[in-house]
């Protein structure tokens, strides 16, 4: 059912609103970052390139000079950040000023008040990163290097019976480290969580979307259901659901196991424990069932985007993916798989992930920042409130220090002096910025790897033929928020007898 709210009904309602709350207040000659020309009531709101508007916001940087753009949608103000350095001068060295999220009542509603992603910058928000950061730290996630190289071998395990359900088994593997890292959970085939938690974020992504007039509004929230332009009424009620099962299911899976001690050990069982076991208060493990309640959400998707991408870049550049091979090879050897100890020695390979991460980043308009007070950059004001979009995919198509960005060229990251390297390495922004860094990049970083670097060595991916045996070229497309390429036809096949022998030998636990 479409959610939108008569449009007539809207307009009027939010005339009104904006007519009575002071619309257009001066700026007393502060000069704003430069931006489209407002309309009088509506701002910049028909201006919005409404398909992959990553790209239509890098192209207003080159139209207006400016790596800051300014606009406006109705009374809300908005920025997005194109240029690296200027996220970096403003989200990073300014991340006390820059670190809060926009709020919306609709995300509360639906059942979503859970997910630390969303809240203020505050003491809540603060607590659940600290439990976070202590368990996914850059050293803490060597600890579950065991745990990702078994879902690993399990994912090849699959993938040898049925190559073709590619795009499915990282699905599975992306989420299946995830839960058993946060619940120690092993995630079913086809389990209905997947589908719970794809359910919930279609309804996080519709509220960030379309933007329920509640949201700017709130009070119209109290009006009855039989109310013109009241549908969110109905959204709530068929999603509200599906975001109270991924709170409630998994963690009482967990604390009932803990509780009859035979929980595997996992971010909720370490919590629960840290905490004080059985005499844990209410309020604290409130704080345990949120924090990780997130994590499947916030991780699965973006890692095995990445992870699709790789089959994509193989298939458009089969030289990309021999390389990487004849490295492994000869680095590792053809008797054993590559393990984590193998990373340092495997330049190309690291090479290929980077590019990965850089080509279609996975969250290309990163989640929205909000600055708490008025500041000034640069010579221009911004005002507190404004809600910032980091334009992560203009950042790593930036032409100055990636030339020739839309080609898929792992060498760019090879031969060039440290700082350079450094300076470079997509990993400096596709995680987003200051204290809103992705607190599982490192955790994802490490699946990443480890399921490249074995991919390369057992499977090969090539184009698809048509019913004439013509080779199929398959088109990147990446039109989402969370960059997953659309499908596109690809040949995977076992590499050969040797590499169905290493599969065959890997361990799993089940
Ligand atoms: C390739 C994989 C991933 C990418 C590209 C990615 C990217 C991002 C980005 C861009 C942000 C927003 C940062 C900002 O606001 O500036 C973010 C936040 C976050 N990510 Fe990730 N992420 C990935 C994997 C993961 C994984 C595996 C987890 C959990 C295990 C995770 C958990 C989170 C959480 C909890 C936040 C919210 C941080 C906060 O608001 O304080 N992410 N991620």
């Amino acid at each position: 059912m479409s959610y939108t709210v008569p449009i007539t009904v809207l307009t009027a309602v939010v005339a009104a609103y904006l007519l009575l709350s002071n619309f257009g207040k001066s700026s007393k000659g502060s000069r704003y970052p430069p931006g489209p020309k407002p309309r009088l009531i509506s701002g910049n709101a028909y201006d919005i390139p409404t398909e992959k508007p990553w790209l239509g916001f890098a192209n207003w940087s080159e139209k207006f000079g400016s790596g800051l753009i300014y606009f406006t949608i109705f009374r809300t103000k908005f920025m997005v950040i194109n240029d690296h350095k200027v996220a970096f001068d403003l989200l990073d060295k300014r991340s006390t000023l820059y670190s809060d999220r926009p709020k919306s009542v609709m995300l509360d509603m639906v059942g979503w008040n859970f997910n630390m992603i969303l809240f203020n910058y505050g003491e809540r928000w603060k607590e659940h990163r600290r439990v976070m950061h202590r368990n996914l730290n850059n050293r803490a996630v060597r600890e579950w290097r065991q745990l990702q190289t078994d879902v690993t071998n399990k994912f090849l395990k699959k993938l040898v019976l049925n190559p073709n359900d590619w795009l499915y088994r990282l699905e599975h593997m992306a989420g299946s480290g995830i839960m058993k890292f946060t619940y120690g959970y092993e995630l079913k085939e086809k389990d209905e969580y997947m589908t719970k938690v794809t359910k919930a974020v279609d309804a996080l992504t519709t509220c960030q979307g379309i933007g329920f007039v509640v949201d700017q509004i709130p009070i119209l929230r109290y009006l009855p259901e039989w109310f013109p332009g009241t549908q969110f009424h109905q959204f709530l009620k068929e999603y509200r659901p599906y975001c109270e099962a991924i709170l409630e299911g998994p963690f009482k899976f967990t604390k009932d196991n803990w509780v009859a001690g035979r929980a595997a050990n996992s971010y909720v069982t370490r919590l629960l424990e840290e905490y004080g076991g059985s005499k844990i208060s209410a309020e604290k493990e409130q704080v345990v069932k949120d924090s990780s309640a997130v994590l499947y959400a916030a991780g699965t998707d973006s890692t095995y985007s990445i992870l699709s991408s790789y089959f994509l870049a193989c298939t458009l550049h089969p030289e990309v993916l021999q390389k990487a091979r004849d490295e492994v090879d000869r680095v590792v050897g053809t008797d054993r798989l590559p393990n984590y100890g193998d990373r340092e020695s495997l330049p190309y390979v690291e090479a290929l992930v980077k590019e990965l991460y850089r080509w279609n980043p996975a969250a290309p308009l990163g989640p929205s920042h909000q600055i708490l007070v008025d500041d000034e950059y640069e010579g221009y004001h911004i005002p507190a409130g404004t809600i910032i979009y980091p334009n992560i995919w203009a950042m790593t198509h930036n032409e100055e220090m990636y030339p020739d960005p839309l080609s898929f060229k792992p060498e760019r990251f090879l031969g060039v002096d440290e700082a350079t390297a450094k300076k470079m390495d997509p990993k400096n922004f596709i995680f987003g910025f200051g204290r809103r860094v992705c607190v599982g990049q490192y955790f994802a970083d490490q699946q990443i790897w480890l399921a490249i670097a074995c991919l390369v060595v057992t499977f090969d991916v090539r184009k698809s033929k048509d019913e004439h045996g013509q080779e199929i070229t398959p088109v990147p497309n990446y039109p989402n928020f969370v960059g997953k390429p659309d499908p596109f036809p690809c040949e995977v096949t076992l590499r050969d007898s040797n590499a169905a022998k290493l599969i065959d030998q890997l361990t799993v636990e089940n």
